[in-house]
């Protein structure tokens, strides 16, 4: 039999992975213990605590359990805030919980307090696990964190993951896919970056890569890209832009794992529901407990980048994309991509101009959809 040299650990990046099996617990709705300084902290999503759940959390109480909600949360509770908060809870009383974390109609209906380091390690873990973006926890003895039967994580592994992650990003794999109207394709898979998946890059035709590259960064909108939902522009924008790209000098569309302006696919279809009662798409998710826009697209500059790109003509009408990519050092001219206009995502498309600053030009979008008028 062998033995195991003292100190071999078979994992390198043990920062990365102990982040990685945190989001992991927390997108299966189990609690993790954050440990930070001497402090511990029992974390859990609140779609993941049911009944047993908050009984066994009540009894670990020492100082009262807390509700943790993001900024946009407070703010639709009634609050003029723009950092997140937390409020006590004298019981985990899931009544309460759901009404403050999740009711449409909900108002504060107790002091919120600032939130520790730890507080916000557990917010930023439930954005990392793509799961509701409020969180219940308990502060704990440090000494006792590993008897609970939960994994125990080091704060500071999860607060520095994304920046690790562009850092790891690298190629797979890659390999020609020709596509309808763009036959000269190929699709080069990254690991690592944002998100719970690969990213795409799509390298339409022969772009000149020490040139100006017609580039688009597409976040990922199942129902729009695939189902041709009428409820956004996306499946449009996309064909459009591969199109343009295959007639014209070829270009590079990322191909992103953002869906729901990063929110996940769960948390657009809760939006969704609110936008189907009433709300705009940024007051939907303000109610959800989401910012504006949750993206980040420095791992896109990293994969351009390691793609051989530093000059980009970035098809898109958002100021935010264009910004990244300067930030990380690219050229970019800019050069707007038109979607289609329909009577249901008119409001949509609204609110993006008039609320995020896009430049989207409605006549522009008209004289699109029919040229020969
Ligand atoms: N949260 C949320 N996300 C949405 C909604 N409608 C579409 N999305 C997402 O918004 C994102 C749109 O991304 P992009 O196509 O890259 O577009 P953009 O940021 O509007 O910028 P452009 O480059 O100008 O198209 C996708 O991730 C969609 O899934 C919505 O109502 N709520
Ligand atoms: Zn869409």
């Amino acid at each position: 039999m062998s033995t195991v040299p003292t100190g071999l650990n078979l994992v390198e990046d043990r920062a990365s992975a102990a982040a990685e099996r945190a989001i992991a617990e927390f997108r299966a709705a189990r609690p993790v213990v954050l440990c930070g300084g001497d402090q511990a902290l029992v974390a859990v999503g609140v779609e993941g605590l049911e009944a047993g759940l908050a009984e066994r959390l009540d009894r670990l109480a020492g100082d009262p359990a807390r509700l943790i909600l993001p900024a946009a949360r407070l703010r639709h509770l009634g609050l003029d805030r723009l950092v997140s908060g937390i409020v006590a809870l004298p019981t985990v009383d899931l009544g309460r919980i759901e009404t403050l974390a999740l009711k449409v109609d909900a108002r504060i209906d107790a002091p919120v307090g600032p939130t520790s380091t730890l507080d916000d390690v557990a917010l930023e873990l439930a954005h990392l696990a793509l799961v509701f973006p409020a969180v219940v926890a308990v502060q704990i003895d440090p000494a006792l964190a590993s008897d609970l039967g939960v994994l125990v994580v080091d704060a500071n592994d999860v607060r520095s993951f994304k920046r690790r992650k562009v850092d790891d990003l690298h190629v797979v794999s890659r390999a020609p896919v020709p596509l309808d109207g763009a036959p000269e394709t190929e699709f080069v898979i990254f690991r690592g970056g944002e998100g719970l998946r690969d990213q795409v890059a799509i390298i339409i035709g022969k772009p000149d890569l020490s040139g100006v590259v017609d580039v688009r960064l597409h976040s990922a909108c199942l129902t729009g890209d695939l189902f041709g939902s009428l409820k956004c522009d996306c499946g449009d924008q996309l064909r459009n832009t591969v199109a343009s790209m295959a007639k014209g000098q070829g270009g590079i569309l990322l191909y992103l794992d953002q869906e729901g302006r990063g929110n996940g696919i769960a948390n657009k279809m809760k939006a969704y529901r609110l936008q189907s009662q009433g709300y705009d798409t940024y007051d939907a998710d303000e109610v959800l407990g989401f910012d504006l826009d949750q993206r980040r697209f420095e791992f896109a500059a990293a994969m351009l980048s390691q793609l051989g790109v530093s000059s980009v003509r970035l098809i898109t009408n958002n100021p935010v994309k264009i910004a990244a990519l300067r930030e990380a050092g690219l050229t970019v001219a800019e050069q707007r991509v038109l979607g289609r206009a329909t009577a249901e995502n008119v409001r949509y498309l609204a609110s993006k101009r008039d609320r995020a600053g896009h430049k989207i030009d409605f006549d522009a979008l008209a004289a699109f959809a029919a040229p020969n008028d």
